[in-house]
């Protein structure tokens, strides 16, 4: 199959705010192995680019074409394997946590484009989006008997902001409530890890994955990357801010619904035994993922989860301390 563009879509049209400007716009394509796959353009420049394949964001840039997120070069594109990079989607089972296998199946599923999605309160001028659906197939159902509808939009914002909203709803017809774990597995492209701090998780309580799943206190200090970090941190604020010191970039993560974050980096011993995760790869990345897994979320049938990750990348100008705990509850 070709890259041949299928489709073209404009969402929405807003007016121009400068003769260069073009209005956000939506073009539906093939990807790599031929895999669908969109690519949502902003009118300043930014832009990403959506699979089917996984409900999967694997790219997401800045109005300079700078990319954002880290994909492996050895990520296989081709299903049953999970796209290396980017936002998989763990639904409905974080990692390990439960009988199926690693992270669920919707990150291995080919999701549909919904074209009648229900209406969102949000506003979406100025914004390229895409709807996507995942229901189960029954082979799905014979490893996880519960019948759902997840609707999940990406949005991307005139200044380049990048926004996931997903919404579960239970449609099952047996009168059984079904309950799952989730996490938006975002891999950040860094210039180097040990040159990169993360603000917003310090103090916090963790589940260690490297020890049992232990529960540990954070120290106060931001965190640094010396080793392999695996950690669950439970009820965390709604900001965090990853700042990487050589890019004088700072990405900021605000979440609702998720109260747990991740943080992944399989450092070298771990990236060698990754097949699809080159070698030195672990130093240009890291994963801070937006989640629900501490206490699951259980839906009765006719109920919606939504949950929802908002992205941005701003200069390092930001400020150390700005995401300290107790301003971030108080609002500053
Ligand atoms: O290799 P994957 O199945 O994509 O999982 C990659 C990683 O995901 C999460 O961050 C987990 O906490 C890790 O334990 C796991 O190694």
């Amino acid at each position: 199959m070709s890259g041949e563009k299928e489709k073209s879509t404009v969402t929405s049209a807003p007016p121009s705010p400068s003769p260069s400007s073009v209005a956000p716009s939506v073009e539906f394509t093939k990807g790599i192995n031929g895999l669908q796959k969109f690519i949502l353009r902003e009118s300043r420049g930014s832009s990403a680019e959506v699979y089917l394949y996984g409900g999967h964001v694997t790219s997401w840039k800045n109005d300079h074409g700078e990319e954002l997120l880290f994909l492996s070069s050895k990520a296989i594109f081709k299903p049953p394997k999970a796209i290396r990079g980017g936002i998989p989607i763990c639904f409905p089972q974080f990692a390990g946590h439960g009988t199926l296998d690693q992270h669920g199946f919707a990150r291995n599923r080919f999701w549909a484009v919904d074209e009648d999605p229900p209406p969102f309160p949000t506003n979406t001028l100025n914004k390229a989006y895409v709807d996507l659906i995942l229901k189960p197939s029954e082979e799905d159902m014979k490893i996880w008997p519960h019948s759902f509808e997840y609707r999940l939009r990406v949005a991307l914002g005139p200044g380049g902001d990048l926004m996931l909203t997903s919404r579960i709803r239970n449609t099952n017809s047996d009168g059984k409530p079904f309950s799952f774990t989730f996490a938006y597995h975002t891999y950040f492209s860094v210039s180097d890890i040990s040159e990169v701090r993360v603000e917003g998780l310090e103090t916090l309580d963790y589940l260690d994955n490297l020890q049992n799943k232990e529960r540990f206190t954070e120290q106060g200090d931001a965190l640094t990357f010396e080793q392999e970090v695996d950690k669950i941190y439970l009820s965390t604020p709604t900001k965090i801010a990853i700042i990487d010191h050589e890019k004088k970039r700072t990405f900021v993560l605000r979440k609702d619904g998720l109260p747990d974050a991740v943080v992944w980096n399989p450092w070298d011993k771990k990236a060698k035994a990754i097949a699809d995760f080159g070698d030195d790869e672990y130093k240009h990345m890291l994963c801070v993922e937006a989640a629900a897994i501490e206490k699951s979320i259980t839906l009765k049938p006719g109920e919606e989860w939504k949950g929802r990750l908002e992205l941005s990348a701003v200069p390092s100008s930001y400020c150390s301390g700005q995401l300290d705990p107790q301003r971030v509850l108080q609002g500053s």
